[in-house]
């Protein structure tokens, strides 16, 4: 790496990461731009000799001395704790973070493990990147999977002002929004945010499971809208779901309440208040969603919009205009946005609808970091 492509960096290194699949990798991806040593571990021997293969950092070797500054456990939900525990031992001046989708049941459990003493329990951060995709392993690690995505810190009572600094640094390297939580804020707030749309999306895209192909053959982008995140993988969402079942259970009443009150309606759809019912489930629909951040207004009803991060250097934006115009797609509108506090910019981009897929592939085949 040409050290004059480096940007500066919060962490020191070396960073330890243990469990090296997509999230695991990406951290290590993102670390390494920034010339920061990284160590892999992962009890899966290709997934960590992938992740070393794509440049996340070196695998380290059984009994191989490491002295990390920073351990990352980014293993499954059901095994983090112990890890933690692990390497809170094993790496006596090591801050360690995991990023489990989960918190409290984490804290819990190291809290409750009689291994671990006020010395060690300082030193523990448990974070949360809002950031990741339907897809799991390191081959489909990207090292800007984090640049403006959010990411949660939930120190806990007893965690130092110095590992709540380390865990920052990380976030931050990544380019990152660091956000702070209690892990019961955190755990509800992710209830809704995060649990609830995938629980919705596999539902959803488990009635196509009989669906006739040519029926099949009219999906637009609507369906494709919903349905992306319905392809994450079972294994961990069973951990995940799991894990946050009290919190979300108390949401999906909610929805079962909303859910009975529509098929009530649409079963007697010309009853006196029928369209009223379901303009005003729609009317509730558009108030929640324009309460999302990151959207500048409404998108105009003919085409479809995409965003594409573009670092902040001179020639980026005249490349992506280059590539899309090699796809032979026609931008029918452009604007730029720039997210404070980050080199980056972010180009928006508006496509006729049946065309919009196919630049999002085409992009991100071409290593650009799309939002959708
Ligand atoms: N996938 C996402 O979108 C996403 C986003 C944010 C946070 N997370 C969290 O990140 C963590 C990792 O998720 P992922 O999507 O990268 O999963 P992944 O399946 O891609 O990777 C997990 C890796 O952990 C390894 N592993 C399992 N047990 C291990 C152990 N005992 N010791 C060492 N390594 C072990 C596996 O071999 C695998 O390589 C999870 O806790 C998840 O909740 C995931
Ligand atoms: O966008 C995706 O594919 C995700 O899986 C992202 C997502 C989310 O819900 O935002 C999913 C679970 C993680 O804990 C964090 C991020």
């Amino acid at each position: 790496m040409n050290p004059t492509h480096l940007k500066a960096a919060h962490l020191s290194g070396p960073v330890l990461v243990i469990g090296t699949g997509l999230l695991g990798a990406s951290i290590g991806l993102g670390l390494r731009a920034h010339g920061i040593e990284v160590l892999l571990s992962d009890l899966s021997p290709s997934a960590q000799a992938v992740a070393q293969d794509i440049g996340a950092g070196r695998v380290l070797e059984p009994g191989q001395q490491a002295a990390p500054q920073l351990v990352v456990v980014a293993s499954p939900p059901d095994v983090t704790a112990r890890i933690v525990s692990q390497a809170l031992r094993d790496y006596p001046s090591a801050v360690v973070v995991d990023i489990a989708s989960v918190k409290a049941s984490v804290l819990a459990e190291l809290q409750a493990d009689p291994e671990l003493g006020p010395e060690e329990m300082a030193r523990y951060v448990g974070t949360h990147p809002m950031a990741g995709r339907e897809k799991s392993g390191p081959v489909a690690a990207r090292g800007e999977l984090f640049t403006s995505m959010p990411w949660v810190l939930c120190p806990h009572d007893s965690t130092s002002a110095a590992a709540l600094k380390t865990a920052q640094a990380l976030a931050i390297d990544l380019g990152a929004v660091v956000s702070r939580m209690s892990v019961e804020e955190h755990d509800q707030s992710v209830a809704l945010i995060s649990h609830l749309p995938q629980v919705m999306s596999s539902l959803l895209a488990s009635r196509l499971q009989d669906t006739e192909p040519h029926a099949l053959a009219l999906a637009g982008q609507g369906l494709r809208d919903v349905t992306r995140i319905a392809a994450s993988d079972p294994a961990l969402w069973v951990q995940i779901l799991g894990a946050n079942a009290p919190r979300l259970v108390k949401i999906l009443y909610g929805v079962r309440e909303d859910l009975n009150r529509l098929i009530g309606t649409l079963e007697q759809p010309e009853a006196p208040g029928a369209r009223l019912d379901l303009a005003q489930l729609m009317s509730e629909g558009n108030a929640g969603q324009a309460r999302i951040p990151g959207k500048h207004g409404a998108p105009p009803q003919s085409f479809a919009w995409l965003t594409v991060l573009v670092d902040d250097r001179p020639g980026q934006i005249a490349r992506l205009l280059t590539e899309i115009g090699e796809v032979g797609i026609n931008l029918e509108d452009l604007r730029l946005d720039h997210s404070s506090g980050q080199d980056v910019g972010m180009v928006e981009i508006s496509v006729l609808p049946s065309r919009r897929q196919e630049l999002i592939d085409y992009l991100d085949s071409h290593g650009w970091k799309v939002l959708q």
